[in-house]
């Protein structure tokens, strides 16, 4: 089990520091949404060069131009890149084509998606890397988490690691971790406590020991 420390409200000079608080004890550094928005696929490469042993993430959530997308992803040094599950199989097909070219990665993220389990097992079909259930800020916000859709998932999910995002924090991972996911996607359960290398490490501990 794998530990993805994701980071969405800072800028690239935020994101070095906690990334140099963390990085012994996190696997994958994942540059959010909000934050390819506000500094582009800079901030990719400029964590890639500064961390180059880590695997950077870009959570682009591609919904099309799949192919596009992921290629100057890659380029920026992104060794995984986020499609929406939302999206048309032909972009997923796109965007593991051109993955597959460099031996990038593709994480398919099923924020609202209705049929989860039929989705997860359509989008595994279509040879992604990762099917990611996910709570987005907006759910949080409401109370909600995916800690039973990973359980749904993992039922019909058969070649692709399964991951799981939205609001863990130390209190709730090892419930999370009790469902099996091959990859945790944490940020403010990190990002948003006073000892952020305290609380990586514990939670790098729970996640290896899985
Ligand atoms: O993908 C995310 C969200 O949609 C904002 O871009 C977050 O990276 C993901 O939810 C993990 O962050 P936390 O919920 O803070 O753990």
């Amino acid at each position: 089990m794998k530990l993805q420390l994701a980071l969405d409200l800072v800028d690239i000079a935020g994101a070095k520091e906690v990334v140099a608080q963390v990085a012994e004890y996190i696997d994958i550094v994942e540059i959010g949404t909000p934050v390819v928005i506000n500094e582009g696929l800079h901030a990719v490469k400029a964590i890639k060069e500064a961390f180059p042993s880590l695997t950077v993430l870009a959570d682009l959530k591609i919904m099309d131009a799949g192919g596009y997308e992921v290629m100057k992803a890659v380029e920026a040094g992104a060794g995984i890149v986020t499609v929406l599950g939302v999206s048309d199989d032909s972009t997923i097909r796109g965007a593991v084509e051109e993955a597959k070219k460099t031996g990038a990665e593709i994480l398919v993220d099923l924020i609202n998606v209705k049929d989860l389990k039929a989705r997860a097992a359509e989008v595994d079909a279509l040879g992604v890397d990762y099917v990611c259930v996910h709570s987005g800020y907006d759910h949080q916000a409401e109370g909600k988490n995916s800690f039973e859709d990973l359980r749904a998932i993992k039922s019909v999910v058969k070649k692709a690691k399964t991951a799981i995002a939205g609001g863990i924090k130390l209190s709730t991972l090892p419930e999370v971790i009790a469902a099996h996911p091959d990859l945790v996607i944490v940020g403010g359960g990190i990002t948003g406590e006073a000892d952020q290398k305290a609380a990586a490490a514990e939670m790098k501990r729970l996640v290896s020991q899985a």
